[in-house]
C-alpha cells in the first residue's frame, strides 16, 4: 500500500481535566476525500488543529508522506503543504480575489506587487482546478459560495496538497454546497487529500470517500463510505440509533470531564415540556408579532428592506429563506431592537418594539461569536446574560441557575466557570439557546439554530423550538436549512433584494418554489387574507 498523504499517529490533547483527543490515529492517503465527523465536542476541530499547528499535541505525532513533522505553527503546516479553509474566512473585503489569493507570498516586480503576475497565476491555477472565480473581482461584491473558493484558492496557491475543510457548508446554500462538492472531488482527482469536518451526515457519505468517527476524543468507527448507511455513523458517534433516541441527549462520557450532575432545574429556567393551549394575547390581539410596510436603510443609504408586511400568530413557526444578504439580517434587527426602521411598525403583542433590544423578544443570533456571546466570559455569565435576576443574585446561585441549565440543554463543558470560549462550537450554541428559550418573551427570532450542531443535539433543538411553539410563542426562525424550515415551520417566507418573494404553507414549500422565489422569481403565493406588500 502507498504511504499515507497525512497521518496522525496516537494523537492525544488535554486541556485541563478534558482530554480532547485521546490516542487517535487517522490516514488519509492521497487524492482521498476523508471526513471526520463526531458529536459536539467530540475533539474534531481539536485534531484538525493540531496538524493545522495551532496546537502541540501533548502525545503523538503527525506523519507527512511518511516524515514525521515538528509542526509549530500554521506557517510550518503550509510550509509542509498542508492548508485549511475556516468557517470564517480569513479575506480582506476591499480587495481583490487576486491581490487575496497572493496576500503574503506576492509575485514581486522591482520592489512592487506585480498585479498582472499575479492574476495570470490565479487564473492559471483557478482553470486547473477547474473552481469558476474572476481573479480580477472584489471580494465584497462576492456571494459567500465564491468566497470560499478564493480560499480553496489561496491554500492551493501555497501549493497544499492536503486541504481541511472546517463545516465547509455551514454558509452555503443549497446550490453553492453542490458545487464546492463538484470541487472537491475534481481537487481529489488532481492528487489532493481532503480532510472534511462535518456535521451532515448525507453529504459525507455523498461526497467521502472514508470517514473516521470521533466519540469522546477516542476513534468509535472507520467505515468506507460505500456501503455505510447514515445510520451507521451515528451508531458510531452517539452510540445508538437516532430512531429510537430519548428527548435528551446522554450523558457525555467521563473523559470530556462533562459537570456533575445538577439538582432539578428551577421550573423558571426551562421550556414547558408539554404542550399548552397558546394563551390569549392582551388587549385581543390576534398576532403575536406584526410587520407592518417594513423599510430600513443600510449604512450606504440603500434600501435593505423594502417594504415587508407579514405576521406570526401565537403557536405559530414561521420560516425565512433567501441567499445571504437579501435583507434577512436587517429585518431581524429591528425585530429585535438592534436598528431602527426608516419606515413601517413592528408590532409585538400589538404594542410597537422599543428603541433598543426589546426584552419581549427572545433572539438567538446567527453570529455565535460576535453577536450571542462574550466569548471572555464564563459560560455561567454567558447563561445568565441578559437576565435581570442575575444581578440580585450572588456568584453561587448564578452558578447553580447555570448548572441547572447545563444539565437540562446537555451542554458539555468542564466547569461553568471556564470561559465560554473554550466550549466546542456546537456546545456554545446550545448554550446560547439555553439562555433564549428559558426566557419568557412571546416572542423568539432564531437564525441559524442548529448550525455547527451535532445530529443529537439537532433534534433536541428542533423539539425545544416546537416546544416554544406550542407553548403559545411567536417564532421566527431564519434557516439557510431548507429540510430544517420544511421540518419545523408552518408557514415559509423567501426575502430576495428586501423584499418578500413567497409566502408558502409548509405544505407547498418545494425546494423548486423556494429556490424559485431566493433568485427573484415572481407567482409569489400570498395565504388569502393577508398582503405581503
Ligand atoms: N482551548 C480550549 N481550552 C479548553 N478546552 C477546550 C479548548 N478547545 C477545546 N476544548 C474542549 O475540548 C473538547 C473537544 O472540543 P472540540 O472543539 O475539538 O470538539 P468538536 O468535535 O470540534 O466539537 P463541535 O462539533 O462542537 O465543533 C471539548 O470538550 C472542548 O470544550
Amino acid at each position: 500500500m502507498s504511504v499515507p498523504a497525512v497521518e496522525l499517529v496516537g494523537i492525544t490533547k488535554r486541556f485541563g481535566d478534558v482530554t480532547a483527543n485521546d490516542g487517535v490515529d487517522l490516514a488519509v492517503e492521497r487524492g482521498e476525500v476523508h471526513a471526520v465527523v463526531g458529536e459536539n465536542g467530540a475533539g474534531k476541530s481539536t485534531l484538525m488543529s493540531i496538524l493545522y499547528g495551532l496546537h502541540p499535541p501533548d502525545a503523538g505525532h503527525v506523519l507527512r508522506a511518511g516524515t514525521r513533522l515538528r509542526l509549530r505553527s500554521p506557517a510550518d503546516a503550509i510550509a509542509h503543504g498542508l492548508g485549511m479553509v475556516h468557517q470564517r474566512f480569513r479575506l480582506f473585503p476591499g480587495l481583490s480575489v487576486a491581490e487575496n489569493v497572493v496576500l503574503g507570498a506576492e509575485p514581486m516586480r522591482r520592489g512592487v506587487l506585480d498585479r498582472a503576475a499575479a492574476r495570470r497565476s490565479v487564473a492559471d491555477l483557478a482553470e486547473r482546478y477547474g473552481l469558476d472565480v474572476d481573479p480580477g473581482a472584489r471580494i465584497g461584491d462576492l456571494p459567500v459560495g465564491t468566497r470560499q473558493r478564493v480560499e480553496i484558492l489561496k491554500a492551493l496557491y501555497r501549493r497544499a496538497e492536503v486541504l481541511i475543510l472546517d463545516e465547509p457548508t455551514a454558509v452555503l446554500t443549497p446550490g453553492e454546497a453542490a458545487g464546492l462538492f463538484r470541487m472537491v472531488r475534481e481537487l481529489a482527482a488532481e492528487g489532493v487529500s481532503v480532510l472534511l469536518v462535518t456535521h451532515k451526515l448525507d453529504e459525507v457519505l455523498a461526497a467521502g470517500d472514508r470517514v473516521t468517527v470521533l466519540r469522546g476524543g477516542r476513534v468509535t468507527g472507520r467505515f468506507p463510505t460505500a456501503g455505510t448507511s447514515a445510520d451507521d455513523l451515528v451508531r458510531a458517534m452517539i452510540g445508538r440509533s437516532l430512531a429510537t433516541a430519548p428527548t435528551t441527549a446522554k450523558k457525555p462520557p467521563a473523559t470530556t470531564g462533562a459537570l456533575p450532575t445538577a439538582k432539578k432545574p428551577p421550573a423558571t429556567t426551562g421550556v414547558p415540556p408539554t404542550a399548552k393551549k397558546p394563551p390569549a394575547i392582551a388587549g385581543g390581539a390576534p398576532y403575536r408579532l406584526e410587520v407592518r410596510d417594513l423599510r430600513v436603510r443600510d449604512r450606504d443609504g440603500v434600501a435593505a428592506v423594502g417594504g415587508v408586511s407579514f405576521s406570526v400568530r401565537p403557536g405559530e413557526i414561521v420560516g425565512i429563506a433567501g441567499v445571504a444578504g437579501s435583507g434577512q439580517r436587517e429585518l431581524v434587527d429591528v425585530m429585535t431592537g438592534l436598528r431602527r426602521a426608516h419606515s413601517g411598525t413592528v408590532l409585538l403583542d400589538g404594542r410597537p418594539v422599543g428603541g433598543a433590544r426589546d426584552r419581549r423578544v427572545a433572539y438567538v443570533p446567527g453570529d455565535r461569536a460576535g453577536r450571542a456571546t462574550a466569548p471572555d466570559m464564563s459560560l455561567a455569565d454567558n447563561l445568565l446574560m441578559g437576565d435581570q435576576r442575575g444581578f440580585l443574585l450572588g456568584p453561587g446561585r448564578v452558578r447553580g441557575r447555570a448548572a441547572a441549565l447545563v444539565e437540562r440543554f446537555s451542554i458539555r463543558a468542564a466547569s461553568v466557570r471556564a470561559p465560554i470560549a473554550q466550549l466546542s462550537g456546537g456546545n456554545a450554541q446550545k448554550a446560547v439557546l439555553a439562555r433564549e428559550l428559558s426566557r419568557d418573551t412571546p416572542v423568539l427570532v432564531v437564525e441559524e439554530p442548529t448550525q455547527g450542531v451535532d445530529v443529537g443535539a439537532q433534534e433536541q433543538i428542533h423539539a425545544l423550538l416546537a416546544a416554544a411553539r406550542d407553548a403559545g410563542r411567536a417564532v421566527l426562525l431564519q434557516s439557510s436549512e431548507l429540510s430544517e424550515l420544511r421540518a419545523l415551520a408552518d408557514r415559509v417566507l423567501v426575502m430576495f433584494e428586501g423584499r418578500l418573494t413567497a409566502d408558502l404553507p409548509v405544505a407547498e414549500a418545494t425546494d423548486e418554489r423556494l429556490g424559485a422565489a431566493m433568485t427573484g422569481a415572481t407567482g409569489v403565493r400570498r395565504p388569502a387574507g393577508e398582503s405581503t406588500e
